[in-house]
């Protein structure tokens, strides 16, 4: 049934899930090893010629350039984008990039007839999880030169005849400095042996694919400029202690308002908040430092405390799974063998013979030595691909009085969005915009539930995916054929996950099974990686999203700590000073927003320790957290 001592690198098995204690742990650990070796794919970058060094980048960059002092671009803005799988399955399929038709897929398998809650969560994971992507990637403005075009059923009321997507803007390599542009967008070295490959392209990301907030900060020095105030290191806020609005787009000025709802609203005036808070301690201790001291070490205070809060609060909320949260817990601090034994002395003993490579349990990244596993830190593809979890989205808000649980606002979510956003918070105060996302569900990731206001939205003229009326699930599932993601079976196979064989093996759902039969001509092969992953069924224990989408979890969320020279080598009271390191070895989301928000302290009662779960429902104390009752 398991695996022999020495089979522990070759073989390991795909469904950790379904073995018992304590297999499920080696299973687990030996799938993170082997998509560490095998499923870090370098983009294949020039180096560049940037100067970098440490006593001159003792902070931060804005274009996130010399966190890596080996390799300057790695990280950087429009460095290129990595893959997990091999690259050889990376392209495009040309011949069927429109098979079936991704619209028909949005009405028949994603449109949400009935919201389907996840209950376990509260909608401050949506917000929350699209502030973090806004931190990591962005593929830029679409280019309106090249379009892709959707054609439509007659009965299709909601469109015109063809429905016109803008295509991913390509990779021009700009501007890495000192990079030869040929030399940029040659083919890798391995492309040679995809014999039946078409074409091939690659995509930049045009944030800094670091974990250093860049959605506050911007990822250039105009955005920047207007965001700070330029005294004490602060941030700029209205004397409401909310972010001043753009006239022309009545959007925030903050780093990054694409797709602003008030929901991701609540996070970045929360956190430019906390930034203030900061500088304010750290002048209180430091009363000689300068605005750019103050500002730089601000900065990587803040980026820690919410890499921390994602790793050890957001991610376990949404993965309610005691033996993933151990796992959480290790990226961060580290487990050792006899916590993974639950404390059995004999069984620790007996793991540690027959799985050496777990001997010395699984080592934390934050202050360890840097390790970037001999690839070129990037975010990939297959990332942004794992993070469209749009079905999180509600399609509409209500907005009850933190004291007295009274709705005094009900909006529908069309009405909550871009420009709009800024009504909702001009209307209700900020402690019951998050007393009521703290405490109601957002939608669960499952086919039929995919929000339907996303599904028929007017992007505005200052959208950079392009203004006009879009349906966002068609292009989910178009933007992955676009950019080379393989599809689901395809995915699992490179991700080392059993494919599946039929319908049946894809979900227990026996609608879904005929309506997936249907839509994909009994052909498994040609199911979406978003459709497949939604249709997942039954999941590990506490999901909120499918195994497969996970496994890019399991090999991305310690890769971002330990390649970031701030989380590692240089996570030291020299950078961060004592008091910033404690700060964010002390500090989780409840205590700041209790900081700044002191009237939610009711409502955020004793027991509610992790703020992503449903407020009302912690009725008991867990007093193991952050880590597990494991
Ligand atoms: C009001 C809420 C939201 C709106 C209006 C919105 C809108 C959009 C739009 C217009 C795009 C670009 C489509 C294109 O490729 O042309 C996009 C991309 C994306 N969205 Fe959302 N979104 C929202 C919430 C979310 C949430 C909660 C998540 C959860 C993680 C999310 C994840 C993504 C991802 C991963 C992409 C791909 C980004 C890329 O290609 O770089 N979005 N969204």
């Amino acid at each position: 049934m398991f695996l022999s001592r020495n089979s522990y690198r070759i073989a390991v098995p795909s469904n950790w899930w379904q073995y018992p204690y304590p297999y499920d742990v080696v299973a687990l650990a030996g799938a993170q090893g082997q998509l560490q070796r095998e499923n870090l794919i370098d983009g294949k970058v020039e180096k560049g010629n940037t100067k970098c060094s440490k006593s001159l980048n003792k902070a931060r960059r804005v274009d996130g350039y010399c966190n890596d002092l080996d390799n300057p671009a790695a990280g950087g803005i429009n460095y290129r984008l990595g893959r997990n799988v091999p690259l050889k399955v990376t392209y495009q399929d040309y011949c069927n990039l429109y098979k079936p038709n991704p619209r028909d897929i949005s009405r028949k398998l994603l449109q949400r007839t009935e919201f389907i809650p996840a209950t376990s969560i509260n909608i401050l994971v949506a917000g929350w999880i699209q502030f973090m992507i806004h931190d990591w990637f962005d593929s830029g403005t679409n280019d309106r030169s090249r379009t892709m075009e959707v054609s439509l059923e007659d009965d299709d009321s909601e469109f015109n005849e063809t429905m016109k997507i803008p295509a991913t803007r390509s990779d021009d390599c700009t501007p890495l400095p000192g990079i030869n542009k040929d030399i940029c967008k040659r083919l890798p070295d391995d492309f040679s042996y995809c014999k039946d490959v078409k074409d091939y392209d690659t995509y930049q990301n045009t944030v800094t694919h670091w974990w250093d907030a860049s959605q506050l900060y911007g990822v250039n020095k105009k955005i920047i400029k207007r965001i700070r105030t330029k005294r004490d290191g602060k941030l700029i806020m209205t004397d409401e202690n909310r972010l001043p609005i753009e006239p022309s787009t009545g959007l925030p000025i903050t780093g990054q308002n694409i797709n602003w709802w008030v929901g991701l609203g609540v996070f970045h005036i929360l956190w430019t908040r906390e930034h203030n808070y900061i500088c304010d301690m750290l002048k209180e201790r430091n009363p000689k430092w300068k605005d750019n001291k103050l500002f730089d070490t601000a900065r990587l205070i803040v980026s820690a405390v919410i890499a921390k809060i994602h790793t050890l609060e957001w991610t376990p909320a949404i993965l309610q799974n005691k033996l993933v949260i151990l796992g959480l817990v290790s990226n961060w601090y580290g487990v050792t063998l006899l916590e993974f034994a639950k404390n059995n002395q004999t069984l620790a003993a007996q793991l540690a013979i027959q799985f050496p490579q777990l001997a010395n349990g699984i080592p934390g990244t934050v202050g360890k030595p840097k390790n970037i596993r001999g690839v070129p830190y990037s975010i990939t593809q297959d990332f942004i691909a794992a993070y469209r979890l749009h079905p999180l989205m509600p399609d509409s808000l209500q907005i009850r009085n933190h004291q007295t649980d009274v709705v005094e606002n009900d909006y529908d979510m069309m009405k909550a969005v871009f420009e709009k956003s800024e009504t909702v918070f001009e209307e209700n105060s900020m402690e019951n915009l998050f007393y009521s996302m703290g405490n109601d569900h957002p939608g669960a990731m499952t086919l039929h539930n995919y929000p339907n206001f996303l599904r028929n939205i007017k992007l505005p003229a200052s959208s950079p995916h392009g203004s006009g009326h879009v349906d966002l699930a068609t292009i989910d599932i178009l933007r992955d054929r676009e950019r080379g993601v393989p599809r689901y079976n395809e995915f699992r196979r490179n991700l080392h996950l059993t494919p599946i064989t039929s319908f049946e093996d894809l979900t227990t759902n026996a609608t879904h099974v005929e309506e997936l039969r249907m839509m994909y001509d009994d052909d498994v092969e040609q199911i979406d990686l978003l459709v497949g992953s939604l249709a997942e069924s039954p999941l590990p224990e506490g999901f909120g999203f499918s195994d497969t989408f996970f496994r890019i979890f399991l090999v991305m969320a310690r890769r971002r700590l330990e390649a970031d020279r701030f989380f590692t080598d240089d996570y030291t009271a020299e950078f961060y000073t004592e008091w910033g390191l404690d700060y964010v070895e002390n500090t989780y989301m409840k205590d700041i927003l209790i900081r700044h928000y002191p009237s939610l302290d009711s409502q955020l009662q004793p027991n509610v320790t992790n703020v992503f779960i449903p407020w009302k429902s912690q009725t008991t104390l867990d007093v193991n957290f952050p880590y597990p009752d494991y």
